[in-house]
C-alpha cells in the first residue's frame, strides 16, 4: 500500500495545528517530522517540545526523521514525545547497529536514512533488522530542492537488495517529490512518499488529492 507522509518542515508554523488537522482529514496515514540539529545538516528545524505538543492533537503515525548527529542519545526522549517511527541517518551514527536495536527495544519502528552519495552497502548487515529505508532524493537540510534523478536507480537497487535479502521493508523517499514526478518514484519501487512543499504550498487538501489521483492510477496499472 502506498503511503503519503506530509513533511511539516514546509508547513506554516503559525498555524501548524490547523494544517496538521487538514492533512489528517484528507486521509494521510503518516506525518513526516524532520528534526535538524544544525550540525549533521546546516539547518535547525524544531525538536522534542514541538513533537510533544502536536502529539496531543493528532492521531497520525509520527514518522520522525532525525537529521541529528549521534541520535542514540535522544531516542527515549523522542519516544516520550510521541514518535512511532524513528529514522536515523547511517552517516550520523557511530554504532548504527546499536542505535537501530535501541529503537526496536523501545517498541518503535526503526528506519535508516541514506544521503544521496551514500551507497546501499551500509545496509548489508542490518537490512533484516529494520522496518524502513529512507532514500534522500535531495541533500538533507532544506525543503524545496530539486529531486536528484540518480535516486531512481538507487530505489530500484534497494528494492532488489531487499528482495534478495528477504527483508520486508518500506522504501520511503524524501526530497523534491511532486505530483508530476511521483509516478517515477513509485515505479522505481518506493511505497512511502514524503512531500513538503508540494503539499503545504497552496490548497493542502487539493494538493493531497493530486497525489492520491496518481496513486490510484498507479495501483490500477499494477493490479
Ligand atoms: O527532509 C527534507 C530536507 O532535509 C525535505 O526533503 C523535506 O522533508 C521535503 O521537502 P520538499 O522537498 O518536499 O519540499
Amino acid at each position: 500500500m502506498i503511503k503519503l507522509a506530509p513533511s511539516i518542515l514546509a508547513a506554516d508554523f503559525n498555524v501548524l495545528g490547523k494544517q496538521i488537522k487538514t492533512v489528517e482529514e484528507a486521509g494521510v496515514p503518516y506525518l513526516h517530522i524532520d528534526v535538524m540539529d544544525g550540525n549533521f545538516v546546516p539547518n535547525i528545524s524544531f525538536g522534542i517540545p514541538v513533537i510533544s505538543s502536536i502529539r496531543e492533537k493528532s492521531n497520525l503515525i509520527f514518522d520522525v526523521h532525525l537529521m541529528v548527529n549521534e541520535p542514540e542519545r535522544l531516542l527515549e526522549d523522542f519516544k516520550k514525545a510521541g514518535a512511532d517511527i524513528i529514522t536515523v541517518h547511517a552517516e550520523a551514527c557511530t554504532h548504527l547497529h546499536n542505535t537501530i536495536h535501541k529503537i526496536k527495544k523501545l517498541g518503535l519502528k526503526a528506519g535508516v536514512s541514506l544521503n544521496p552519495a551514500t551507497g546501499l552497502n551500509v545496509l548489508d548487515y542490518i537490512i533484516n533488522d529494520i522496518d524502513m529505508v529512507l532514500i534522500m532524493s535531495v541533500n538533507p537540510g532544506f525543503g524545496g530542492q530539486a529531486f536528484i534523478p540518480s535516486s531512481l536507480d538507487k530505489i530500484r537497487d534497494l528494492k532488489e537488495k531487499a528482495q534478495k535479502a528477504g527483508a520486508n521493508i518500506d522504501i520511503e523517499v524524501d526530497g523534491g517529490i511532486t505530483p508530476d514526478n511521483v509516478a517515477d518514484v513509485l515505479e522505481a519501487g518506493a511505497n512511502v512518499i514524503v512531500s513538503g512543499t508540494s503539499i503545504f504550498e497552496g490548497d493542502i487538501a487539493a494538493n493531497i488529492n493530486r497525489y492520491y489521483e496518481v496513486f490510484r492510477k498507479f495501483e490500477q496499472q499494477h493490479k
